[in-house]
């Protein structure tokens, strides 16, 4: 059965996670990705598409008239000159994402950037700064947390921020998993999957989610130890899958827009609590769940866990191994239209939850806001440094080094 949606985190005062003001989007890029944004944006009426943009002119033709997108622009530059568009959607390689974000601030473009942001901290710091400097709306395509499966166990496990208190207890750990077997899609070596100069490898397409599943539930905090072990393709020197263990200190779990306040700065955790496990790759096919395990019993975001739309919660009852029964919240998407269907679909798993993040976005930009709560400048920061270091312990060599 499905359950009433939460309010969004963003905007807590709405009923209506799709609540979304009118807002004109471009887009740099015609692969997958950006077919998948653009045929979720069709289940919002007032978010619209005005211009598409490929490397090649006849490609971004042919999406325009796919999709009915009054515009089409051969090149990003051109895109990015068109002063209807207010907001970019960066859906090309991310190997560009430092060129491509810059250009979209230097043009004075709103833009939200697909994940990973960048390929290293320092240019992500260099796009974050530029777009505060510009005064610029700027975000990571984290678009896992906008699902209301997730925003309902952010609710879950830090409270509703207006008194009622979170469930689970103190969270001591989060096990996350997301593995899928690519050789469905990308072809092996030609794929930029396995292209390392393109942006290739696990920890930059995969471990974004189930780096981004643990942090939210320490409260955005950096972890203190992290030790990543993978596997890197001799062959091509990619990284082909990775895990990774990771410690929090003991601080609040409480993220500053739920505790403004800071009322619970002092929440203690237990000694020696805070651990995260996290496997990634795109060799096997995993089940692709989360779960939040708490003092007071544990929940789980079931699968996919970076595109959810069920969340189970486990609370425990008098004495070890014995719970009080499961309550399962289910968010279900919207059924695919005739017209979704007739322009060829979706590309990726539950892809119309791109309309949620797409919302939150307009919303934000609306209310005259620079970043998401429920992503922020510093956790993107923070898993770009995570990215970084994984890829480090695994002997990935950098993009730039021969
Ligand atoms: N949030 C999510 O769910 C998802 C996010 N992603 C992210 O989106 C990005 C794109 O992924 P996806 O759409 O699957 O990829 P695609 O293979 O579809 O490529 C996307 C675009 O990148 C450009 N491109 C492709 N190959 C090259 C190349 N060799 N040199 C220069 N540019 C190239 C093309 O742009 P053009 O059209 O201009 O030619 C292409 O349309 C990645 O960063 C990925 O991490 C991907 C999938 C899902
Ligand atoms: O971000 C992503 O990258 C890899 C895809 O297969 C996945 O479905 C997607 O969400």
């Amino acid at each position: 059965m499905a359950s009433t949606p939460p309010p969004p985190f963003d905007d807590p005062s709405l009923s209506d996670p799709l609540e979304c003001p009118p807002l004109r989007w471009g887009l740099i890029g015609c692969g997958r990705v950006c077919q998948d944004f653009t045929q979720a944006l069709k289940h919002l009426p007032s978010a619209q598409v005005v211009a598409c943009s490929a490397r090649d002119a006849a490609r971004a033709a042919e999406f325009a008239q796919k999709h009915k997108i009054k515009k089409s622009y051969g090149s990003y530059d051109e895109l990015l000159a068109d002063e209807e568009v207010q907001c970019v959607y960066v859906g090309n390689l991310h190997v560009f994402r430092r060129e491509i974000g810059e250009k979209c601030l230097q043009a004075n473009k709103h833009v939200l950037l697909e994940k990973p942001f960048a390929c290293n901290p320092e240019d992500t710091q260099y796009l974050l700064d530029l777009a505060k400097e510009k005064n610029l709306f700027i975000m990571e395509g984290m678009w896992t947390r906008f699902f209301p499966a997730v925003e309902q166990a952010r609710r879950l496990v830090f409270g509703d921020g207006k008194g009622e208190a979170g469930v689970l207890g103190e969270v001591v750990s989060v096990i996350t998993e997301f593995n899928f077997n690519a050789s469905d899609s990308d072809d092996y070596p030609t794929s930029f999957f396995y292209n390392r100069k393109l942006g290739g490898g696990a920890t930059y397409l995969v471990a974004p989610y189930p780096f981004a599943a643990a942090t939210l539930f320490f409260g955005g905090a950096q972890p203190d130890t992290i030790k990543a072990v993978g596997q890197v393709d001799e062959k091509t020197g990619v990284d082909l899958q990775g895990a990774l263990i990771m410690t929090f200190p003991p601080t609040s779990t409480m993220p500053p827009a739920l505790d403004p306040e800071n009322k619970n700065e002092n929440t203690a955790k237990l000694p020696g609590a805070g651990t995260a496990m996290c496997s990634y790759g795109f060799l096997g096919e995993s089940e692709e769940q989360t779960t939040v395990i708490g003092t007071k019993g544990r929940l789980v975001i079931e699968t996919p866990a970076h595109c959810p739309t069920k969340v189970r919660l486990t609370l425990k009852a008098a004495g070890r191994g014995q719970h009080a029964g499961e309550t399962l919240f289910d968010y279900p998407l919207p059924e695919e239209t005739e017209e979704i269907k007739s322009t060829g679909g979706f590309v990726y798993p539950n892809s119309a939850g791109f309309m949620y993040e797409a919302a939150a976005v307009a919303r934000c930009i609306a209310a005259g806001k620079k970043e998401v709560p429920q992503f922020t400048h510093a956790e993107t920061y923070s898993n770009a440094k995570l990215i970084d270091e994984s890829r480090k312990q695994l002997g990935v060599k950098p993009i730039d080094q021969d």
